[in-house]
């Protein structure tokens, strides 16, 4: 019998989920190789063909050039950093001083992915109940970027400790389009075999099984197959 033309082999299989399994957030663990002009076009071609709401692709993405925009979205990351860890206390603040948060000058390239709010109209399809379907949709650009970076080998930060009408300014965007993902981007020496914030005991990973529900919220599945194999995922 041949093989249909959408059957993934294994090995195409084992490499997406690897790039599933192995991609991570990186903050400390930068190198200044530049990135060539064609690997990023790649990998910004991936987050071009995430899936969006009614096809409105209400992304744009901002590469930031001048190291002035860059040192302001340090000064920027540096203030809302220390109004956050005025909300921890005793030894879970000290903690969270102790973290690296972002890598915005180690890392060769600085992205902002944005969201255009208005783009494709004000009757997109499929988004007429559900405004923030182009905010989804967005998200989805982001984690394309972020595996296709990481079957690169190219390591992506994710910076949100930002204040979002500061960033909206330093990147002049208009009202309508909304500043989703400020990403650094950069080759790396290493990438942590698991989530900085695990490794570090911020945070452990929470059990699948327990996130899989029947019906309604909080209803455990009822013992089954699925749940076997879910536990054989752990
Ligand atoms: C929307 C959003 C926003 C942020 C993040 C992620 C996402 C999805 N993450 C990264 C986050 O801490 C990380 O994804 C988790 O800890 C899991 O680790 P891995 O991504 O699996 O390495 C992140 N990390 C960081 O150091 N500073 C930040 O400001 C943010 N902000």
């Amino acid at each position: 019998m041949s093989t249909p033309s959408h059957h993934f082999s294994d090995a195409e299989k084992r490499g997406l989920y690897r790039a599933i399994d192995e991609r991570r957030d990186v903050r400390s663990q930068f190198l200044p190789d530049p990135i060539a002009p064609e690997i990023l076009a790649r990998v910004l071609k991936a987050a071009h063909h995430a899936p969006s709401v009614g096809f409105m692709q209400p992304w744009d993405f901002i590469v930031i050039e001048s190291s002035e925009v860059r040192a302001s979205i340090v000064a920027m990351f540096e203030q809302e950093n220390q109004k956050a860890a005025e909300r921890f206390e005793g030894e879970r603040k000290e903690r969270y001083q102790g973290l690296k948060l972002q890598g915005i000058l180690e890392s060769p390239i600085n992205l902002c992915i944005t969201c255009d709010r208005s783009r494709g109209g004000p009757h997109v399809l499929g988004r007429n109940s559900i405004l923030e379907t182009d905010l989804f949709s967005t998200c989805l650009a982001v984690q394309n970027l972020w595996l296709a970076a990481r079957a690169e080998g190219i390591g992506v930060g994710w910076v949100s400790i930002l204040d979002q009408a500061q960033l909206s300014s330093a990147l002049s965007l208009p009202n309508h389009v909304y500043p989703v993902a400020y990403l650094c981007l950069g080759y790396v020496s290493e990438f942590l075999d698991k989530p900085e914030l695990e490794a570090k005991g911020w945070r452990a990973r929470l059990p699948l099984h327990e996130l899989v529900h029947s019906d309604h919220w909080g209803q455990p599945l009822a013992d089954s197959p699925l749940v076997t194999a879910l536990h054989e995922q752990e």
